[in-house]
């Protein structure tokens, strides 16, 4: 189901829909230019957190000072959280540990990605992760099936990337084409080659208190480090999730509560996503309807993650629209604490985060330190 894209952040509605699973949308309606208010840039705070193996509740090594932390009062602008910025650097990170390990046992982790479809976006995606695997010297892998291929076809390709010591990670990039079940194809991947954390063994153990998964989704994985880095604590907050998709909303409520946040999610059939939404020190929205948040739905201070990348008409732009998140910024941003940017916020940190599930997965299963 596609969402509505509206021109301003006075008109949205919530929707129910697969977030980011989407097929392009041509933008709709205009968007009406937005002036940012002045932002002050909040620099990653803090250090290294690679390898954290299997905890997703452990405290930030390193957090920012109390200046920096998004719970301040919401005087002045939000602190901007520059997903580009903090993805940066963990790919840095990640580069740095990709040598170590090379020098130290000659391993150097691989990542599969399987592509099934012409699908622009997802070809865009592919591309990047392939460049980014580059840049950190992962080696990467790829297979691209026409459309029309059978269920079969891609799960002969994962059962050899399954067996193939030299790939310690596989993906099958979302949308799958129409006729294929996406489960009987995310079932297939080896659950301790799963990168992508889709596999229903990872989302189950995921959601049991005392078990971990081998991986934790990239996407919302991403938002929990942006948070950490940010220096937001978030042990004993009141958290909301806008969204209950199985790649994002869902899996970043359960490591909200992992992380000892009292989590509500509101939804499409939620009564008053508002009242709920105001009561939150943390709002990770990941609902994929365009300036669904308004200002008056945010508790002043509160850290706001957006997950949408929402298409809007703009002629001026090379493309012919823009990109919005699911939180009305300009409103939001005098609101909150801290916010992330829509493009720039999450969006980097997926692919960040999938490098750092790769080179997690080649060390254990090297047992490398
Ligand atoms: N197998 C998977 N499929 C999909 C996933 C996934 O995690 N695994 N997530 C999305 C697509 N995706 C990666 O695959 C992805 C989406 C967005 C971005 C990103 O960096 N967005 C930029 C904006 C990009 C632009 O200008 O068009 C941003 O938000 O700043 C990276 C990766 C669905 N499929």
């Amino acid at each position: 189901m596609a969402s509505s894209i509206f021109s301003d952040c006075s008109s949205a509605r919530l929707l129910p829909l697969r977030l980011a699973l989407l097929p392009p949308r041509p933008p709709r309606l205009r968007l009406c230019p937005a002036l940012p208010p002045p932002m002050r840039l909040l620099v990653a705070a803090r250090p290294l957190l690679l390898p954290r193996p299997h905890r997703m509740d452990s405290p930030p090594a390193a957090t920012a000072s109390s200046a920096d932390s998004a719970t301040v009062s919401a005087d002045m602008p939000a602190k901007v959280i520059d997903g580009k910025l903090v993805a940066k650097q963990v790919r840095e990170e990640i580069a740095v540990e990709v040598a170590r390990m090379k020098d130290a046992i000659g391993v150097v982790p691989g990542l599969a990605v399987i592509l099934v479809g012409s699908r622009k976006d997802s070809q865009t995606y592919v591309r990047n992760k392939k460049k980014a695997c580059e840049a950190v010297g992962i080696q990467s892998f790829e297979v691209n099936l026409p459309e029309d291929s059978s269920e079969e076809e891609v799960i002969k390709h994962i059962a050899s990337f399954n067996s193939d010591p030299s790939v310690h990670g596989i993906l099958v990039q979302l949308p799958l084409p129409r006729h294929m079940n996406d489960e009987n194809i995310l079932n297939a991947v080896g659950i301790e080659k799963d990168v992508d954390g889709f596999h229903p063994l990872n989302i189950g153990r995921l959601a049991m208190q005392g078990r971990d998964p081998f991986f934790v989704p990239c996407t919302p994985k991403g938002c929990m480090e942006l948070l950490h880095r940010s220096g937001v604590e978030i042990k004993g907050k009141r958290a909301v999730v806008i969204g209950r998709s199985n790649i994002v909303g869902m899996p970043a409520a359960l490591l909200l509560q992992k992380a000892n946040a009292t989590v509500s999610i509101v939804h499409s059939q939620t009564k008053n996503p508002e009242e709920i939404t105001r009561q939150a020190d943390i709002v990770i929205a990941a609902v994929g309807v365009a300036n669904l948040v308004r200002g008056n739905w945010i508790k002043p201070g509160a850290a706001i993650i957006d997950v949408g990348i929402n298409p809007v008409d703009d002629p001026e732009s090379p493309r012919g629209y823009r990109l919005v998140g699911d939180v009305c910024y300009e409103e939001a941003s005098k609101v909150a604490g801290a916010i992330t940017p829509v493009p720039g916020g999450v969006g980097p940190m997926t692919i960040a985060m999938l490098l750092a599930n790769t080179l997690e997965s080649a060390k254990r299963i090297h047992n490398f330190n």
